[in-house]
């Protein structure tokens, strides 16, 4: 069993559009250790929602290894991907995905019930997350009474609510102005490092690519 957190090896995916094959993915090879954040960064269209899809084990289709937390996600049947992803996995998309009919504070309380956390501890959790991100005065909102930083911060604190060995994002500020965008990153990145969870960030921007541990360039189908 491998230590790693994300081991991927030969990972292909094509999508046949008529009688034309698109080569999205062709052979990509990537390693995440424990704690590791990693910025997949690349043009629109290079395929970085797609590997986020195969590590966050949500489609099928793909060719080539994926190994999550150590395990093995072609032994899996789909019960147990399920349960890998509730156990080890948060998400993060570009457009927040909240539960519009439940408050900020519920949105963080209901992943943590569904691991069997107390109510209690899941309440406590929740608030500090919330205030670590600045939104102790919007607990009790429902995300359309929020603005658009406020929503992703109430998605980030979603993510780790259970403190998810890997954190994976997809554009979580792509639609957030430019300096909202750096402040809920940065806000983001200190959670992720200070609860040693690793995570994969796809992004298109080389600013906040930056302020992670690593870079990885997907180019025609593949890391640079
Ligand atoms: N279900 C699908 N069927 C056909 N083609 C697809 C499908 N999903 C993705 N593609 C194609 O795969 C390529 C990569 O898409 P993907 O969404 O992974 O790129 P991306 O790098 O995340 O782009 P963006 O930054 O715009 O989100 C695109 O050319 C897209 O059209």
């Amino acid at each position: 069993m491998s230590s790693l957190v994300v081991r991927l090896a030969g990972l292909a995916r094509n999508f046949e559009q008529g009688d034309v094959t698109i080569e999205v993915l062709r052979g990509v090879d990537m390693q995440i250790a424990p704690g590791e954040i990693v910025a997949l960064l690349g043009p629109s269209g290079s395929g970085k929602s797609t590997l986020l899809q195969a590590v966050g084990l949500l489609e099928g289709g793909f060719e080539g290894t994926i190994e999550i937390a150590g395990q093995d996600a072609s032994a899996l049947n789909s019960a147990e991907r399920t349960t890998l992803r509730r156990d080890h996995l948060g998400f993060v998309y570009q457009f927040h995905h909240l539960l519009p009919d439940f408050t900020a504070m519920e949105n963080v309380i209901l992943p943590q019930l569904l691991l069997n956390v107390s109510r209690a501890d899941a309440k406590v959790r929740a608030e500090h997350l919330l205030g670590a991100l600045g939104l102790s005065h919007r607990l009790e909102h429902r995300p359309s009474k929020l603005s658009g930083g406020e929503q992703q911060r109430v998605a980030v604190a979603r993510a780790l609510a259970n403190k998810p060995q890997l954190v994976l994002a997809d554009e979580p500020t792509g639609n957030l102005d430019e300096k909202t965008s750096e402040r809920v990153l940065g806000e983001f990145l200190e959670l992720v490092r200070g609860q040693g969870s690793a995570a994969l960030v796809a992004t298109h921007n080389e600013r906040l690519a930056a302020r992670m541990d690593r870079v990885v360039r997907l180019h025609e189908g593949r890391i640079e």
